[in-house]
């Protein structure tokens, strides 16, 4: 573009916002002048609206459409406009794509200006949507079309913070919100006053009812003033619209403005169907993603179940596009995020369910395929309509079995829905059923995915009401498994409690049935027929005491009389009998067998009788019948006692939790007092032991000094060279001096000092002995003896002898 096409092209644009501004300049001298052109408004001929510019709205208003892009009204929008601006409450129905919110977003806006609205008078108009993306786009559309305006305006939808909600409300203008997140707040939020409310909007008013809503909306509109404003919209004008529309004034306008066109659909949308098995569902979606890479797609499928396990698996797949899954399950931020990225990527699949089936406004969708043939014509309708918006081209592709096309078509047909059924090109197809094998393999939980998508899909096929379009016992469950790359049929107990049966799912029916006929016998021989059961164990019992008496005979031919040790022997144990195992009988002549069989008897039926009529709490009266009333009447007392004396043994086998919590005190107390006695006599022990062992220490380390450190004595004079020179030396002899001849050898070998301290003992224990035997004194010389002395005295300090 040269620079004077391009100065050309400025000053267009720069003189059309002049003009936009001049109008809105001169309509907004004051709101009197605006709400006087209302009048004439309401009774001009919409089809000659060129411009919002014609329109009596506020500058704001104007700027924030021009600002948006928003030039030209669109049908609904001109249509519906001159009686919503002015206040008329109106029930509008369009196509879907065909401009619905910026249609209640604009009296919205005007509404609020008109009553000079600010921040001190609270809530003044609320918008409900069905869905909380729905939601977030009229919050958008509102934000961008009211940039100019003043008004604060808030969004309300589940998974967002309540108590960050809770405290800004109280000052909030405008609320979008969905139902349930605004009962909630209606209940426990005391910032949000209503009272002053002027506009209600109900946007996808069909959408809101199919969801099940009813009950909510009519919660939250016992809520509201009755001197309101009520605008209701949707996409189809059901039966139950217009009874929904009993919220608005009886002089509510009904605005259709597609009402008497020649197709429900998007002009430009191409619709097409294929047939296809229910088992070749998941190869055909993945072959038409792999061979449309460049374009948009949207694929639909029943369940939240089902879209998570085709997008994750999908994706380990590598389709070579960016793939993404949209369900409701999913936490509302990531739905946020996945809902942007989609936006704004030329290319890419969204896997979805019917979240994203309404109000959702994609920009340049390219295809719409329908994995599972929508619920109702009316979701048909809303599907498709998320491609070929606003007048752009788009196609659409419905998935059906064989048995859902002529219901099908026939529905399309009343609605006039031009369909054209497309033969499926085999050459494309894709068989990944191997693959999604392996990656279930890999990656365990996609196993769980698969299953619960299974059960989902045929739950609903199963609760759908069209049964001729619908129709769970047509499906092939084996088939159905093994294309979402399962090796058998998940568990299906809702058909299985129905007594429907698959294909593939027999053998677990027949189980079911098998399991349900043996829980029958089971209750029959138990419960239900007690005489049953008596005689069935009565005829085990008589059977067992017939072999055991067989046996016994056997033996009593041998002996008179002898021990048997029973094992096994008549395969009792494999009668289930383990009472009668093990047991020693003493088996003597006559009779003796007998007694035992008796005993047996005893002890197998009685005790497991009684006690299953008292766990069953069995009515004993209605019990065996034998064959004479005497016996009768023997048997019934003989129950009589067994059942006291079972009655007796459970209560006192009661638990009585006092009398064990006394127990527990009392032997608590006992194996505390045992182990104090025990500790005590340990310590005791102990003492003891270490007393001992200091004795002992001491003791060794006497003997310890003695031995091991002795000392050294070599200086000492040789005592016999001593002594004989004490000989020499002596005066008068030797008289009363030791002799070696008197001394033992080990006495003699002793030093001196030794020897006199041994003597000087040994003179001791003789003074004290009876055979007193006297002793002579030893003589020596002074030197000699002082000598000896003090020789002694060093020797003793060195033994260290006392
Ligand atoms: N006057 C207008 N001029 C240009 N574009 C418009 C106008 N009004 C609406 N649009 C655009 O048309 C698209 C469809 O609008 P919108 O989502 O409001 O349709 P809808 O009727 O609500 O559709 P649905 O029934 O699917 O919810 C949006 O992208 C919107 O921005």
């Amino acid at each position: 573009m040269n620079t004077s096409k391009k100065k050309e092209h400025w000053k267009k644009f720069l003189n059309k916002k002049r003009k936009i501004k001049k109008n809105a300049k001169s309509k907004e001298e004051s709101i009197e002048a605006v709400v006087q052109e209302y009048e004439k408004f309401s009774k001009v001929n919409t089809s000659t609206l060129s411009s919002f510019t014609d329109m009596p709205l506020s500058k704001a208003t104007l700027e924030g459409l021009a600002d948006s892009g928003y030039e030209q009204p669109t049908e609904i929008q001109a249509a519906s406009l001159p009686f919503s601006l002015t206040g008329s409450d109106l029930v509008g129905a369009a196509k879907t794509g065909s401009g619905k919110t910026l249609a209640l977003v604009i009296p919205l806006l005007e509404c609020l200006w008109r009553e000079k609205w600010s921040s001190e008078y609270g809530l003044g108009a609320l918008v409900i949507s069905p869905t909380r993306e729905l939601a977030l786009q009229t919050f958008n559309t509102l934000n961008s079309v009211g940039r100019h305006h003043k008004f604060s305006c808030a969004l309300l939808i589940g998974g967002t913070d309540v108590e960050f909600e809770r405290k800004r409300l109280g000052s909030v203008n405008i609320l979008i919100c969905t139902p349930g997140r605004l009962l909630q707040h209606m209940d426990e939020n005391e910032q949000l006053n209503c009272d002053s409310l002027l506009m209600l909007i109900i946007d996808e008013a069909d959408r809101i009812l199919d969801m099940g809503f009813k009950k909510q909306i009519n919660a939250i509109i016992s809520n509201l003033p009755t001197t309101r404003q009520t605008l209701l919209f949707s996409a189809t004008q059901t039966k139950d619209v217009n009874e929904l529309s009993r919220v608005c004034s009886p002089n509510a306008v009904f605005v259709s403005v597609h009402e008497n066109s020649k197709m429900i659909t998007p002009e430009k949308l191409k619709q097409w169907y294929m047939i296809c098995e229910e088992q070749d569902k998941i190869n055909t979606t993945w072959s038409f993603i792999v061979n449309n890479k460049k374009q948009k797609t949207l694929i639909f499928v029943s369940s939240c179940k089902q879209a998570r396990f085709l997008t994750e698996a999908f994706c380990h797949l590598r389709p070579g596009i960016s793939l993404m899954g949209l369900w409701g399950t999913m936490n509302q931020k990531k739905r946020i995020d996945v809902f942007e990225k989609f936006e704004k990527r030329s290319s890419a699949v969204l896997i979805a369910t019917d979240v994203a089936s309404r109000g959702l406004d994609f920009t340049n969708l390219d295809w719409v395929i329908q994995m599972d043939c929508p619920a109702t014509i009316e979701d048909y309708i809303h599907r498709v309509g998320r491609t070929a918006r606003m007048g752009n081209s788009g196609q659409a592709v419905m998935i059906l079995t064989p048995n859902q096309e002529e219901e099908m078509l026939k529905l399309c047909a009343i609605k006039n829905i031009p369909l054209e059924k497309q033969i499926v090109d085999q050459s494309l197809m894709v068989d990944i059923r191997s693959n999604l094998r392996s990656v279930i393999a890999e990656f365990t939980e996609l196993k769980e995915f698969a299953q619960g998508s299974i059960v989902a899909y045929l739950r609903s096929l199963w609760t759908m009401s069209n049964k001729k379009l619908f129709n769970v016992e047509t499906v092939n469950a084996a088939e159905l498994a093994d294309s979402y790359g399962l090796v058998s049929v998940p568990r299906i107990r809702f058909l299985n409690r129905k007594g429907i049966q698959l294909e593939g799912m027999k053998k677990e029916k027949n189980e079911d049935v098998e399991e349900k006929s043996g829980q029958k016998e089971k209750e029959k021989k138990k419960g239900k027929s007690i005489k049953g059961e008596t005689e069935s164990k009565e005829d085990e019992i008589k059977s067992i005491m017939n072999r055991f008496a067989e046996a016994a005979e056997k033996v009593e031919k041998d002996t008179d009389l002898f021990t048997v040790k029973k094992s096994d022997i008549f395969d009792v144990k494999s009668n289930g009998n383990e009472e009668v195992e093990e047991e020693e009988v003493k088996i003597g002549e006559g009779g003796v067998v007998e007694n035992a069989a008796r005993k047996r008897e005893k002890i197998v039926t009685k005790t497991q009788i009684a006690k299953k009529i008292i766990r069953k709490n069995i009515n004993i009266n209605t019990r065996v019948v034998f064959d004479s009333d005497q016996e009768e009447n023997g048997e019934k007392e003989e129950n009589a006692e067994e059942l006291e004396n079972a009655e007796n043994e459970q209560q006192t086998s009661t638990f009585d939790i006092e009398k064990a919590k006394r127990e527990l005190k009392n032997t608590d107390k006992e194996a505390r007092k045992r182990m104090r006695d025990l500790r005590a006599r340990k310590r005791a022990e102990k003492l003891e032991k270490k007393k001992k062992n200091k004795q002992e220490e001491e003791l060794d380390l006497g003997e310890g000094e003695e031995s091991g450190s002795e000392p050294d004595l070599s200086w000492l004079p040789d005592p016999d060279e001593v002594r004989q020179r004490y000989a020499e030396q002596s005066d008068e002899g030797e008289e009363g001096d030791e002799s070696n001849e008197e001394m033992e050898p080990e006495e003699q070998k002793m030093p001196k000092e030794k020897k006199k301290e041994l003597r000087k003992r040994k003179k001791t224990s003789s003074t004290n002995s009876d055979d007193f035997e006297e002793q002579k004194p030893v003589k020596t010389s002074k030197k000699r003896r002082h000598e000896l002395s003090e020789h002694e005295e060093i020797a003793l300090r060195l033994l260290g002898d006392d």
